[in-house]
């Protein structure tokens, strides 16, 4: 069993971080320090934490999880018109079970979304995520209430990598500029049923694939689980209002391992539907990801490291999807 000390997960209100987040000089300030030193220990210690702070209003948290239980609650039918396919470049409604982790079947149903981007853009590998994202025709204010949200994760994002730039010992802008100037994101709108039997595997352990995920998550289920680094499946309660945040594949390699992207797995024991909201900031889809400079100077070997010690994003995800989607034919 988790002891009490790694029991929950750090719990970070970067509100002073914000205030300074376009200073230059803002690791001078002392709230920031603060901020920088709880962010370097989580990533560190457990690669999650919860964000408080942030500038999102809980209300409208709650509306965009309000609006995608709404569009899970429409006839399955109804659903299928905007259903993922391979020609549709993986984007749109998966049915319940499509999703594979290792190998087996989730329990879920959701909404898949990627930044659009033009015909071509990134050559043979982008050509299989091309496509416009699928919304439901009704109602309209959902797409527009996502697109909106989306804006704020983006920006919000950003914020937190200056952060966690500082604590790794870099400039604020480590993530921006050449490797990230032009961001890649997923958002992927989850739904997990409600169940009468025990342990049912929503999705099964697996990390997420970039830098930074952002989970807005139903406030009264208890589904998420964290495996800490004593091995310990702990549970992620959710704190009303707050994101919790943890750190991608991307994230891990270019801190030479000394960051990692942690494994998770969601188990919804409730006899309740739960919504999960999951944004996936990501560098830009053909930035070749390798340890920067600080790392390779400061942590030369990594044996931990599972990750080859290069890989271009837009391949990781793509490869990713090839895997996740193995059952995805046409008549599905
Ligand atoms: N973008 C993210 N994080 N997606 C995670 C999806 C669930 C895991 C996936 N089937 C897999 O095997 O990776
Ligand atoms: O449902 C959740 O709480 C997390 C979902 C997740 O891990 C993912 O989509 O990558
Ligand atoms: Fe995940």
């Amino acid at each position: 069993m988790a002891t009490d000390s790694n029991s929950r997960l750090p719990i970070i209100d970067i509100s002073p971080l914000l205030v300074k987040c376009d200073d230059p000089n803002m690791k001078e300030d002392t709230g920031v320090v603060e901020v920088v030193r709880k962010l370097d220990r989580a990533c560190r210690d457990v690669g999650f934490f919860y964000v408080t702070g942030h500038g999102i209003s809980e209300s409208f948290m709650k509306k965009v999880k309000e609006m995608s239980h709404q569009f899970f609650e429409l006839p399955y039918a109804e659903k299928l018109k905007i259903k993922i396919t391979p020609a549709a470049g993986y984007r749109g409604y998966q049915r319940m079970g499509l999703n594979l982790t290792g190998g087996k079947q989730d329990f879920h149903e959701a909404i898949d979304c990627y930044k659009e981007f033009e015909q071509g853009k990134y050559g043979e590998t982008g050509k299989a995520m091309e496509g416009p994202n699928q919304w439901p025709e009704n109602p309209q204010e959902y797409k527009e209430l996502m697109d909106k949200y989306i804006k704020l994760c983006i920006d919000l994002s950003r914020n937190i990598l200056r952060g966690i730039s500082l604590a790794f010992g870099g400039s604020p802008y480590e993530f921006e500029g050449k490797l990230v100037g032009d961001p890649f994101w997923i958002m992927r709108i989850i739904g997990y049923p409600g169940v009468n039997q025990e342990n049912v595997i929503g999705c099964g352990a697996h990390t997420d694939y970039g830098l930074l995920s952002l989970i807005n998550q139903d406030d009264d289920k208890t589904a998420l689980q964290v495996k800490n680094l004593a091995g310990d499946w702990i549970s992620v309660t959710p704190i009303p209002g707050s994101f919790v945040c943890n750190i991608g594949d991307m994230l891990k390699v270019l801190s030479n391992g000394v960051y990692e992207s942690t494994l998770h797995r969601v188990i919804n024991n409730s006899p309740r539907y739960r919504v999960c909201v999951g944004f996936f900031y990501e560098i830009n889809f053909d930035a070749m990801a390798e340890p920067l400079d600080i790392f390779k100077e400061k942590y030369p070997g990594d044996e931990r490291s599972q990750l080859s010690k290069r890989v271009v994003y837009g391949e990781h995800l793509v490869n990713k999807l090839q895997t996740t989607f193995a059952n995805l034919m046409e008549h599905n």
